[in-house]
């Protein structure tokens, strides 16, 4: 192409750029009329289901080169800066920076959000309970090592609400500064991480190193950049920030694994059309109980998607999620019959990439 063409092109991306600002900046008038209203009402500035329906209907409208991930990642960011205008917004979540809860948070908060790395789940609940933070990202389940405990007594333990789930692709890299395999005598990484990269380890003879577990994969390449003789099993985020060669991509035993993530604040999401609610369950320990329970969510046409039973302090409690709102009313109704032994930790809207 010659350089006539290519100034004419630039000339016309530029007319979309100054639409495009002077549209967005139209928009977030609107936003912050819309957060006038909020405070007089008293509503919560961030609504998922409000955002979902809007990225449904632009991807039902969209006829161009944009696909739904394209849509959603223009999109989120726009919700995200219009929020942050009205109110900035303080995210705790799982730290250090990099790790995959840091991922999940960026996700759904953007580039523009204040970002808080907490180095406990408990910590963080407490820091969205004293309102140091407006919402928190902690991890609920892994598709390879189950149900995160700490989340779900702190869900237990805090009256606090799930407002959304992020469902992340979790990859794991090999990173470290020895240029051979055969001279790395240990490996730092997170417990669970290592569980998930069993076989890769095996297969190259790494399950005979050193396997030093400590609290977070990215603080796992912050150390092995500066261990000669180590790696680190991390994201490869993790590996970029702290400048730490990458050996292998993907080296997870099973090519889906995923983390799924909760939002939790203190406030409740309207309905959808298309929601998921979480409780918690306590069952009388009598003969039949449970199968009771699940009757009555069938009676009602209601689809359960999780079920699990975790002990706190002695007592079996089981965590549950199904399709539909708190407010739909075969779910109020099913409820109802529970009161007392059910904790509703809040419905959301539900993710497409599931777990
Ligand atoms: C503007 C609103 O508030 C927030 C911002 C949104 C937006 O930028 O479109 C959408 C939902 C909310 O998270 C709203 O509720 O309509």
């Amino acid at each position: 192409m010659n350089e006539v063409g290519l100034d004419a092109l630039r000339d016309k991306l530029d007319n979309i750029d100054n639409e495009l600002l002077k549209l967005i900046n139209e928009r977030m008038e609107i936003v912050h009329q819309v957060g006038v209203v909020k405070a007089h009402s008293g509503g919560a500035i961030y609504r998922p289901e409000r955002e979902k329906a809007i990225i449904d209907r632009l991807e039902s409208l969209n006829n161009g080169k944009l696909n739904r991930a394209a849509i959603e990642a223009l999109f989120l960011e726009i919700f995200a800066i219009s929020r942050n205008l009205e109110l900035p917004e303080n995210v705790a979540y799982l730290g250090p920076e990099g790790s995959f809860t840091h991922q999940a948070a960026e996700a759904r908060f953007g580039a523009m959000s204040s970002y808080v790395s907490i180095s406990s789940i408990k910590g963080i609940f407490r820091e969205v309970d004293t309102k140091k933070a407006r919402f928190g990202v902690v991890p609920i389940e892994n598709s390879s090592n189950g149900i995160v405990t700490d989340t779900i007594n702190c869900l237990n333990t805090y009256n606090l609400k799930i407002i959304a789930e992020v469902v992340l692709d979790i990859h794991h890299t090999l990173a470290s500064t020895c240029d051979k395999i055969e001279d790395i005598k240990r490996i730092y990484s997170k417990d669970i991480a290592f569980e998930q990269c069993r076989k890769f380890l095996s297969n190259f003879g790494l399950d005979e190193v050193e396997h030093i577990p400590i609290e977070s994969t990215t603080k796992a390449a912050k150390i092995a950049v500066n261990e000669p003789g180590s790696a680190a099993i991390c994201p490869h985020v993790g590996a970029k920030l702290h400048n730490l060669p990458i050996l292998f991509e993907n080296i997870e035993d099973k090519d889906n694994n995923k983390t799924r993530f909760f939002i939790i604040s203190d406030f409740e999401n309207g309905q959808s059309g298309n929601d998921k609610t979480s409780i918690l369950v306590t069952l009388s320990d009598k003969q039949g109980a449970l199968v009771e329970f699940l009757t009555d969510f069938n009676k009602v046409n209601i689809n359960l998607t999780k079920i699990k039973s975790h002990i706190v302090e002695g007592n079996s409690i089981f965590f549950i999620d199904f399709d539909g709102h708190k407010d739909d009313e075969n779910v109020k109704k099913v409820l109802s019959k529970y009161d007392g032994n059910v904790k509703i930790l809040g419905s959301y809207v539900k993710e497409i990439n599931d777990i």
